[in-house]
């Protein structure tokens, strides 16, 4: 018998769609690691988000598995080379949360233009400050795009409407210019952006990759926009930067370390509290009412092409 775990906060409409194809599921969604590790031998396959990391050791102990369904698109989750090794087929659903990857972007770069967070709560303290609140227009700006796969697509899309030049900077694809975006270099990137925004997966190659150096050489005091991975930015780094005028704002749906009480522990955490030009999410760009549904449904499309 095929049998699917399903060991996160999916759509149910995976779990129908993958009983269509034969699977006795299990929908476990607050299974923990050491509950998966115990009986994951027993499965063809699962399905997860990023509750949990998808190591080598659980991938041993997967004796049956054939298949990783990732309902969401970074698979930095998942040990793709002990895997690969082991002839698992890694699927996952970029498809599903790439409009709320571009729409989210696109709300925290106007917030941060427009002072709406220090704003609201100011009018809230009873404080009518106008000049103090003057902000930017994004019309005639250079938008500078990191990574130009379904998320950066996705993100040049959304701002076509905006009259704002959009050019973007992938490493490993060139020949991608299109009516959203024009394709430079990184130096042309440096050179131009008064905004970037990261859309890039975090590898060995990422990691901490914009730090002080990387921060230095933008000709433009810029805005940040982080919705992709919290350890490809160092946060101290960031937040000197901002105090030395580097950068202008930013706005991070992700960090370095995502959860409480670890973070009320870090230091450069209780100084981004502090500043006024810091925007925070809590991983959310991704994670909207349609999104939820739409990953499991490309989820469930690709299951079926590898059964
Ligand atoms: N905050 C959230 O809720 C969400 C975050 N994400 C994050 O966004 C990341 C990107 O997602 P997708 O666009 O679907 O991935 P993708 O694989 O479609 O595109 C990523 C692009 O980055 C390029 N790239 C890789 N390393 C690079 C480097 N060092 N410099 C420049 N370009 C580089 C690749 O060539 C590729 O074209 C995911 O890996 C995930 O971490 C994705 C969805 C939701
Ligand atoms: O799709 C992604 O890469 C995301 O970051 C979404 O995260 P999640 O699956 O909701 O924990």
């Amino acid at each position: 018998m095929k049998k699917l775990l399903i060991a996160d906060k999916l759509h149910p409409i995976f779990k129908e769609e993958a009983q269509k194809f034969g699977y006795h599921v299990d929908d476990r969604p607050e299974i923990t690691r050491a509950e998966t590790l115990a009986i994951i031998h027993e499965y063809t396959g699962i399905a997860i988000r990023t509750k949990f990391n998808i190591d080598q050791e659980l991938i041993d102990a997967a004796t049956s598995i054939q298949f990783i369904a990732r309902a969401g698109a970074g698979m930095d989750n998942i040990n793709l080379l002990a895997a690969e090794a082991r002839n698992i087929v890694c699927i996952n659903a970029p498809e599903g949360n790439q409009d709320a990857v571009g729409e989210h972007a696109i709300g925290m770069l106007l917030s941060l233009y427009a002072n709406l967070r220090k704003a609201d709560i100011e009018v809230r303290d009873g404080i009518w400050d106008r000049e103090g609140n003057r902000g930017l227009e994004l019309k005639n700006k250079t938008v500078g795009i990191i990574g130009f796969g379904h998320m950066g697509q996705s993100f040049a899309h959304k701002l076509s409407g905006f009259e704002v030049e959009v050019i973007a900077y992938d490493k490993y694809k060139s020949g991608f210019s299109n009516r959203y975006a024009k394709e430079v270099s990184m130096e042309q990137i440096v050179k131009h952006a008064d905004i970037l925004s990261l859309h890039i997966p975090l590898t060995r190659e990422t990691q901490q990759m914009v730090d002080d150096e990387y921060l230095f050489h933008f000709k433009k005091p810029i805005i940040l926009l982080n919705t992709a991975r919290g350890e490809i930015v160092n946060t101290a780094a960031l937040l000197r930067a901002i105090k030395q005028g580097k950068v202008r704002g930013a706005g991070l749906d992700v960090l370095e370390v995502e959860k409480f009480p670890a973070l009320d522990e870090i230091e450069w955490f209780n100084e981004l509290k502090k500043s006024e030009k810091v925007l925070l999410s809590p991983h959310v760009a991704g994670w909207t009412v349609e999104s939820y549904r739409k990953i499991s449904e490309v989820l469930a499309e690709k299951l079926k092409l590898i059964r």
